[in-house]
């Protein structure tokens, strides 16, 4: 499956140090895992996590979920360590469908990275203010696949207040998807910290399906089935895709450029809306087989 078609509707995180977290996340019903070096290890871990994830990667069977590792910032004592080891990793046959970096700010980051791994696409996380505004330039980079929010940071550096309804961030996160989508990238949205309030997750996770993200990053298990069930297509949307289309070739056939469905015209853009709503349905019915 092409990155393009894959489904990203659940991202989990898992810190890169937890064993156990590490074998549970083989059997979880996430599209995609982040392993993380960066902010979920502990300094005094940082080296030994690097290994404890090489040999999950080498080792653990992954099924169709997709492998993305963040690696600490290159301005840390551990990232350059991080992307060399990632590097030969690949080389030696572990598994790794790309390399997240953390604190993208503009697209010399990118390029940073990409002078020490070949073969092995690149996602940022945006969240810094430079990122935001330097997004399209970041989306822009050839080597660049998707994007992650990373809320966080992103609210600690515009010392924004939590509101439910993220009105502090939604500048940044509407440009970071005019960006995405100009360049065709993935863009997943940034995390719900109170893994226990599912109401609360639900909410967020409609608010960013809504406005276009691919799919929500996750901090715990818990989470998984709501950004499943928000980022898929529901039955209502995959039936009346179905009937638009339907409609729209009953409406060709007869010399019209234009269909009624529901008491609302279908032209050929939504007809291309459709498709991309049928072509999820089918990838994420792929992917559980
Ligand atoms: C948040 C947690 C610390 C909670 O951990 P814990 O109290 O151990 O949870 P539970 O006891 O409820 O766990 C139940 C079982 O589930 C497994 N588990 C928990 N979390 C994960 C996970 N993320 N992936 C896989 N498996 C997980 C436990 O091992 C238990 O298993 P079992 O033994 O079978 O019962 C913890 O969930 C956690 O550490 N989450 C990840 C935190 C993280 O990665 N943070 C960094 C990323 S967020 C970020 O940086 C955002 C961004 O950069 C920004 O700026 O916004
Ligand atoms: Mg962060």
């Amino acid at each position: 499956m092409t990155a393009a078609a894959r489904p990203y509707r659940s991202v989990l995180y898992i810190p890169g140090s937890k064993d156990r977290a590490l074998e549970k996340a083989a059997t979880l019903a996430c599209d995609a895992i982040i392993f993380d070096l960066e902010d979920a290890v502990a300094v005094e871990e940082k080296v030994n996590a690097r290994a404890t994830l090489i040999k999950a990667l080498t080792e653990a069977d992954y099924g169709s979920r997709a492998r993305i590792v963040r690696v600490n910032g290159l301005d840390t004592p551990w990232g350059r360590d991080d992307v060399l080891a990632m590097a030969e990793a690949v080389h030696a046959g572990a598994k790794i469908d790309a390399i997240l970096i953390p604190k993208v700010s503009m697209k010399g980051d990118l390029d940073a990275v990409a002078n020490l791994i070949n073969g092995v696409p690149l996602w940022a996380m945006m969240e810094t203010a430079m990122g935001m505004l330097n997004a399209a330039e970041i989306a822009a980079h050839p080597r660049l696949e998707g994007m992650v929010m990373g809320t966080n940071d992103l609210a600690k550096e515009l010392q924004s207040r939590f509101r439910a309804d993220r009105l502090p961030l939604v500048t940044g996160l509407g440009l970071c998807l005019l960006a995405a989508k100009t360049y065709g990238r993935i863009i997943v949205d940034g995390v719900y910290n109170a893994f226990k309030d599912e109401a609360g997750l639900k909410v967020e996770c409609d608010q960013g399906r809504d406005m276009g993200f691919d799919g929500k990053t996750l901090i715990h298990p818990a989470q998984l089935e709501i950004a499943n069930a928000a980022f898929a297509p529901s039955e209502a949307e995959i039936d009346l895709a179905r009937r638009q289309i339907a409609a729209f070739e009953e409406a060709q056939a007869q010399g019209l450029g234009v269909a009624v469905v529901d008491g609302k015209i279908v032209e050929n853009l939504h007809i291309v809306t459709a498709r991309q709503v049928l072509a999820k349905a089918e990838a994420i019915v792929a992917l559980a087989n």
